[in-house]
């Protein structure tokens, strides 16, 4: 069974319809990438899973469970967290105290959850963890906004895994970043894309390739073809609807 599935999902904003009837299946512990040429729909597609957007038809399903209808908190309650969006990164607070608010807001979540302040300490054991998990334990105490963009970026994987998802939604994570950070949040992914499902919007077809088990292409708001990357770069169609975008 897939974890998360779009079933003939639609948004029409006026008379546009940015997302076309798509049918998506996100097996578990894949590693899925969205992509397309510009305006092809994938943002409006991903605003639609996480419930930034509300779509005009269709449903979507987390465990075979229809979630159209929730709200994004519950969504991440039930372990499917979009990051860049949730886990903004604060750039007067150091990493760890940005890793612990990101622990305080999971704590925040869960209705059933009441401990004692002194618990909280505790938090910034885990927080630590985090940090540890992607390398930046070393800069724990250092303000985020002396970070380079690429440790922002890391730092704000970490405060996603401060929710603990289950189904990781990753909206461009390489967008405007070096070739060298490139190729950390690149093993970064890899690494704590294990025991989790992941689907990614991402531009760069490199790291598609590197990284996706399964791609699907979006073009005017539809699906246009879907498969592994090899299939997906062998195919007419999509080489076609990328010809004339920037993305060649
Ligand atoms: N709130 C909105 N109101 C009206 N039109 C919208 C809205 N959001 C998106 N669109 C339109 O829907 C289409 C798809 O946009 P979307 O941002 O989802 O594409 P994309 O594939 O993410 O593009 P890019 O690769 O450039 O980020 C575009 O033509 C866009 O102008």
């Amino acid at each position: 069974m897939p974890v998360l599935s779009a079933r003939g999902l639609t948004k029409r904003f006026g008379g546009f319809t940015a997302t076309d009837g798509v049918n998506l299946d996100v097996a578990q512990g894949t590693i899925h990438a969205l992509i397309g040429p510009n305006g092809a729909g994938k943002s409006t597609l991903f605003a639609l899973l996480t419930k930034f957007h509300t779509p005009t038809a269709g449903q979507i399903l987390l465990d075979g469970e229809d979630i159209t209808r929730l709200s994004p908190p519950e969504i991440v309650r039930r372990g499917m967290v979009r990051s860049f969006q949730i886990s903004a990164v604060f750039p007067h607070l150091t990493l760890l105290e940005n890793v612990r608010v990101a622990l305080q807001r999971r704590v925040g979540l869960d209705r059933q959850f009441w401990r004692p302040a002194s618990a909280l300490s505790r938090l910034d054991g885990q927080a630590m963890e985090l940090l540890d998990q992607v390398g930046l334990a070393d800069h724990a105490h250092s303000l985020a906004s002396a970070m380079s963009y690429g440790r922002k970026r890391t730092l704000e994987i970490a405060t996603t895994l401060a929710l603990d998802p289950r189904v990781m939604l990753l909206d461009e994570p390489m967008a405007g970043m070096g070739r060298e950070d490139v190729v950390l949040i690149e093993s970064l992914i890899r690494r704590v894309a294990r025991g989790r499902t992941v689907l990614m919007v991402e531009h760069n077809l490199g790291v598609v390739e590197t990284l996706a088990d399964r791609v699907t292409v979006l073009a005017r708001g539809a699906v246009l073809a879907e498969g592994s990357f090899a299939e997906i770069r062998a195919n007419a169609e999509v080489r076609r609807s990328y010809m004339g975008s920037d993305h060649g």
